[in-house]
């Protein structure tokens, strides 16, 4: 099963979460957001994690999180920063979406394309079809009026029994060590993504939090 730890803002946190067997790092490119941390920033951290060339570090994907944002500023923060894999977790349409994918091509092809949707019901579940052949993995996360991500909330599981995209999907929202084995039995996903469920304070995590959600995610799957 694969593990995203999200909302990273420290180097020693960065290091200590993929020397746990995170298989991916999320950074915040949204400015508004608590967890917000700059290109420069970025930049660095993954500078210092992957000049060692360890193990843990070479596979890592490096995800940088985007809200309605254009394709020329997303390339551009890929480009300066190592990034290895882009989230879009706002409004950004399947057209949208397919042209950051030519775009980002000239890049890097490797570069990973993830769609995030935030589900309110079941035609929200329904919009994952339109994206499923153009992004490598839909990413479905918990609907709030006010805040874009990072909310603690959950989505309904039992809604999720027999979702199936065409491509690969990662179940979000209000997962913590106490609940992720409940959301893996009922929604079977192929990753888990996870924020403030493993957090202090956003953008400080837990390491205690984040190796007991490991765990009990390998212990489960
Ligand atoms: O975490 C944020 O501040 C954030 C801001 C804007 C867009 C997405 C954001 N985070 C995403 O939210 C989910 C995890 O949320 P939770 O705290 O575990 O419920 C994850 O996809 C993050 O990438």
């Amino acid at each position: 099963m694969y593990i995203k730890i999200c909302g990273i803002t420290k180097l020693d946190q960065a290091r200590a979460i993929a020397q746990m067997g995170a298989d991916a790092l999320g950074f915040i490119c949204v400015p508004s957001s608590p967890r917000y941390i700059s290109t420069n920033t970025i930049g660095q951290i993954i500078f210092s994690l992957t000049k060692s060339q360890s193990e843990q570090f070479v596979d890592l994907d490096l995800i940088g999180v985007f809200l309605n944002t254009s394709t020329a500023e997303i390339c551009h923060a890929m480009e300066s920063s190592g990034l290895n894999a882009v989230q879009l977790h706002g409004d950004e349409s399947p057209e949208f979406c397919d042209r950051l994918r030519s775009q980002l091509d000239l890049i890097n092809p490797q570069i990973k394309l993830i769609k995030a949707l935030r589900v309110k019901d079941r035609a929200g579940l329904e919009r994952a079809k339109l994206y499923s052949d153009i992004v490598d993995v839909v990413l479905l996360d918990a609907y709030d009026p006010q805040i874009a991500g990072g909310t603690g909330k959950a989505i309904d599981w039992q809604m999720l029994r027999d979702f199936c995209p065409n491509c690969d999907w990662w179940l979000a929202g209000g997962l913590s060590p106490e609940n992720v084995a409940e959301a893996i039995a009922l929604t079977s996903p192929q990753g888990l993504d996870v924020s403030s469920g493993v957090e202090l304070s956003a953008g400080d995590k837990d390491l205690d939090r984040v190796k007991r959600f490991i765990t009990s995610v390998k212990e489960y799957s």
